[in-house]
């Protein structure tokens, strides 16, 4: 399933949450959308969900408008909402009813999607007795009735404790091997974990567009990171005297030197510390901000 976003703008009266945003997703990818609070994230979903209607631009799955293809989507809201008084059995059998599966159809597959989101064995438990992550567990399997082709989710785990994000993402793991998935979260770390591409929006604009790799890549610091031994320290303090070195800071019980030209000056570095003598325990490269940095970097 290939989903393409083309040219979408919204506006709610003066606000536009969403400006002329485009994107795809091929099919079989999992794609971070990933912003601050306010970004258009929740916006940009319910499009694509057909919740909300766009004021400019179109959705396409399979080159299909995504109005045709509704029953290929599955749905994860920011907030889902179930009745507490429902089992999760029950819950389930209600809404696969009202999306229209078949009774028969829907009591062979509820058990094996409740065994599947490791609800298994509260299947006849009230969902009021549910943690957070149980309901979002059972948030998914609910997406997941119709067996669709694209899942789309909204902040899947921003509001949960650490044991309650660590059983969605182990989840969304399991999942993403059989499902293409577009998720928003304000989280990058959440989404490192399971997504190959990520977009960044930022007031409804879309600023980044890049897998890890690039993204790794693009913020890559022009600085070596190299560990001597205890008798060659004194070397260092003659590294900083090279026109070509910056400076030097202790980092990682080693020392980041900072150069102009990296691969230039690593090579020049390298040279000078065989000309010298000096064992390099070690000796990398460009030095690799977080992820979370560099989304820090892009939206303030
Ligand atoms: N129904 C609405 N009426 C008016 N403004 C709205 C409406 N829905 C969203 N907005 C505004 O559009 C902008 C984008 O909101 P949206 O909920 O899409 O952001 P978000 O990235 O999902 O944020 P969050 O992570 O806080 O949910 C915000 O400024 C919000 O106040």
């Amino acid at each position: 399933m290939r989903l393409e976003i083309k040219g979408i703008t919204k506006r709610f009266k003066q606000k536009t949450a969403v400006h002329d945003f485009s994107m795809v997703v091929n099919a079989n990818e999992c794609v971070g959308l990933i912003g601050p609070n306010g970004a258009g994230k929740s916006t940009l979903i319910q499009i694509i969900a057909d919740i909300l209607y766009a004021d400019e631009g179109e959705i396409l799955l399979d080159g299909q408008q995504i109005t045709r293809m509704k029953n290929q989507i599955g749905y994860l809201p920011q907030y889902p909402n179930f009745f507490t008084w429902m089992t999760a059995f029950e819950t389930l059998s209600f809404m696969g009813t009202l999306s229209g599966l078949p009774k028969n159809e829907l009591q062979n597959r509820i058990p094996l999607l409740l065994e599947k989101v490791g609800l298994g064995k509260e299947a006849h438990f009230q969902v009021g007795t549910f943690s957070g992550g149980m309901k979002q567990r059972l948030g998914i399997a609910q997406a997941l009735l119709h067996k669709p082709a694209l899942m789309i989710m909204d902040e899947p785990v921003s509001a949960l404790d650490p044991i309650g994000r660590r059983e969605v993402l182990n989840l969304l793991k399991e999942i993403k091997k059989e499902t293409t998935i577009l998720l928003s979260t304000h989280i990058l770390n959440d989404a490192e974990e399971i997504c190959e591409r990520f977009v960044v929006i930022q007031n409804g604009h879309k600023i980044e567009d890049a897998t890890k790799g690039q993204l790794l890549e693009r913020h890559q610091e022009s600085a070596i990171y190299l560990m001597v031994r205890q008798e060659d320290l004194n070397w260092v303090t003659t590294v900083e005297q090279l026109s070509y070195v910056r400076k030097i800071e202790n980092e990682r019980n080693g020392f980041k030197i900072h150069v102009h030209q990296l691969e230039e000056d690593a090579q020049k570095l390298l040279q000078y510390a065989i000309d010298s003598n000096v064992m390099l325990l070690k000796f990398e490269l460009g030095i690799h901000e977080s992820l979370e940095e560099i989304f820090l970097e892009l939206v303030v």
